[in-house]
C-alpha cells in the first residue's frame, strides 16, 4: 500500500457512472509548483511555498533539490526551502523521476556547477524524451556536457558566464524555460534568441512570471523570440502561493461535461498564465454548460457536445481530456498544431489513437494533428493500456464512466505523477473504481 491508501502498482477497474455531482477543490499547479520551488532554491534564504502539489513530479523536484543542498522541510501542505542561491553542490547525480519540466530546468540549473549527473529510473519514458536542444545551448555558452545521444544519462558541468544564445524552442519550451533559470545567476546573464517554430508559448509566461514573483528583471518580445535577463541578479525568498492546476482541472470540466450532473470546480483563478485555462472555451465551444463565479466553474453535464478545430499548441496538457469530449461529441474534432505531443510520456497521437480504436472509436494521425470522431456508444468490456502516461489514464478514465461495460487501464498508478487524487476525486462525485496490485512497472 502506498501513503494514499492504493495499491503500490496497480491497474483500475473504471465502472460506468450514471451521473457526477459534487463540489471540489482544484489541486496545485503541477507547473507553478515545480518553478516556485526551483526559484526558492535559487535564492538565499526562507522561501515559503504554500500549498505545494504533491504529486510525484512535485516530489522529484523537492528531492533532487535536497540533494543539491536546500533545506527542505514540509510543513502541512506548504514547502519551506532553505535556498542554495547561485551554489547548487557539485558532484552530484540527481534522479527527476519521470518528469521532463523538473530534469529539464535542473539541467539548465546544472551549469552553476563543476559537474552534476542526471540518471532517469524511466529509461522507457524520460529517457525517450529528447534533450539535445538544451544541451546543444548549454554547450555553444561554453559548458561540458556528456549524453547518451542527447539523451539520459547526461552529465554536465560548468561554469559558463553568459552572453548571447540561441535555443530551439521547436520541441519544447523547457528547454528556454531552464535557460531562463539558470540566466541572472550567470555574470553574463542571457540574451536568448528562441529558434525555429515556437511551441507552448503559455509555460514560457508562467517561467517569466516566476521570475518577476522571485524579484528577477528579465524583458521579453511580444512573441517570446527575444529574451534578455540580466545577470549578476539574486532570486528573493519570500512567500508565493501556488494556484489551482488547469491541466488536471481539465478532465475533472471534460468528464463533468460528457455525464449528466453538476460540478463545482472551485480554486481555479479567471486571470492565469496556464495556457490549459482554455479548455474551459474549447468546452463550451463544443456546447458544454459551464459558468465562472470568481475562482469557481460550474458544469452542467450531459448537454449533446459538437466538434471542433482547434489549435491545441496554446493548451498542450489538456489535450487529451479534451479528446474525451472529443469523442462523446457529433461530428469529427481535430487538434492542430500538437507535435509535440509525441515527445511526452508516450506518444501522446499515436499511442492515443490505438487506445481510442481499442474502445470503438475512430480516428486519424498526421505529423502534427490527431482527428476523432465521436461516438454515442462506447462498449467497454475491454483492457486499455495507460502506456505510463497520466495523461493518457485522465483520458481513458472518461471514456470508461461514460461506457456500457467496465474498462480496465493498465499501470494507472502512473496518474501519480501530475494527480493523485484523481481517482480519489471522482469517487467523491459517484465515481466506482477497484483498484487491482499488478507487479507491472
Ligand atoms: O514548462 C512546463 O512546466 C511544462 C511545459 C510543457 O511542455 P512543452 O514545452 O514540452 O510542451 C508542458 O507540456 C509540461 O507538462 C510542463
Ligand atoms: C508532459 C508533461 O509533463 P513533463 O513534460 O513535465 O514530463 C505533462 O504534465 O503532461
Amino acid at each position: 500500500m502506498s501513503a494514499d491508501g492504493l495499491p503500490e502498482r496497480f491497474d483500475v477497474m473504471v465502472y460506468p457512472a450514471a451521473e457526477l455531482r459534487g463540489e471540489l477543490r482544484a489541486q496545485p499547479s503541477k507547473n507553478y509548483t515545480t518553478r516556485y520551488l526551483l526559484a526558492a532554491a535559487l535564492a538565499e534564504g526562507e522561501t515559503r511555498v504554500v500549498g505545494v502539489a504533491t504529486s510525484e513530479d512535485a516530489g522529484a523536484m523537492l528531492r533532487c533539490l535536497a540533494d543539491w543542498g536546500a533545506g527542505v522541510e514540509l510543513v502541512g501542505d506548504d514547502a519551506v526551502i532553505r535556498g542554495f542561491g547561485a551554489h547548487p553542490a557539485a558532484g552530484v547525480t540527481l534522479n527527476p523521476g519521470n518528469a521532463g519540466a523538473v530534469a529539464r530546468f535542473l539541467m539548465g540549473v546544472a551549469a552553476l556547477t563543476t559537474g552534476t549527473t542526471f540518471v532517469t529510473d524511466y529509461p522507457n519514458s524520460l529517457g525517450k524524451r529528447p534533450q539535445g536542444d538544451l544541451l546543444d545551448a548549454l554547450e555553444r555558452l561554453g559548458a561540458r556536457v556528456s549524453s547518451d545521444a542527447g539523451k539520459l544519462p547526461i552529465s554536465l558541468s560548468g561554469p559558463v558566464r553568459g552572453g548571447p544564445v540561441e535555443v530551439s524552442a521547436e520541441r519544447s519550451s523547457q528547454y528556454a524555460s531552464a535557460l531562463m533559470f539558470l540566466a541572472p545567476l550567470l555574470p553574463g546573464g542571457l540574451d536568448l534568441r528562441l529558434t525555429g517554430d515556437i511551441k507552448s508559448h503559455a509555460p514560457l509566461r508562467q517561467t517569466l512570471d516566476t521570475l518577476a514573483a522571485f524579484g528577477v528583471q528579465a524583458s521579453a518580445s511580444d512573441a517570446l523570440s527575444r529574451i534578455s535577463i540580466p545577470g549578476g541578479q539574486r532570486y528573493r525568498a519570500g512567500r508565493v502561493l501556488v494556484p489551482g492546476d488547469y491541466p488536471g482541472s481539465a478532465a475533472l470540466l471534460a468528464a463533468a461535461a460528457t455525464r449528466p450532473g453538476v460540478l463545482r470546480l472551485s480554486n481555479l483563478r479567471e486571470h492565469d498564465l496556464q495556457g490549459e485555462r482554455e479548455a474551459v472555451d474549447v468546452l463550451r465551444q463544443m456546447g458544454a454548460d459551464i459558468t465562472r463565479e470568481g475562482d469557481t466553474l460550474t458544469v452542467r453535464g450531459g448537454l449533446p457536445l459538437t466538434a471542433v478545430t482547434r489549435d491545441g499548441d496554446g493548451f498542450t496538457d489538456a489535450v487529451q481530456a479534451l479528446s474525451a469530449a472529443a469523442a462523446a461529441a457529433s461530428g469529427t474534432t481535430t487538434w492542430e498544431n500538437v507535435y509535440t505531443l509525441r515527445l511526452k510520456e508516450c506518444d501522446r497521437i499515436s499511442d492515443t489513437r490505438a487506445e481510442l480504436e481499442r474502445l470503438g472509436l475512430s480516428t486519424s494521425e498526421t505529423e502534427d494533428s490527431l482527428t476523432i470522431t465521436g461516438t454515442e456508444r462506447v462498449a467497454g468490456g475491454v483492457t486499455v493500456n495507460g502506456h505510463g502516461d497520466h495523461r493518457m489514464i485522465m483520458l481513458l478514465t472518461l471514456l470508461g464512466l461514460r461506457a456500457e461495460a467496465p474498462i480496465r487501464i493498465t499501470g494507472a498508478h502512473h496518474i501519480r505523477k501530475s494527480y493523485p487524487q484523481f481517482f480519489r476525486h471522482l469517487e467523491a462525485l459517484g465515481a466506482k473504481f477497484e483498484y487491482l496490485p499488478t507487479d507491472a512497472h
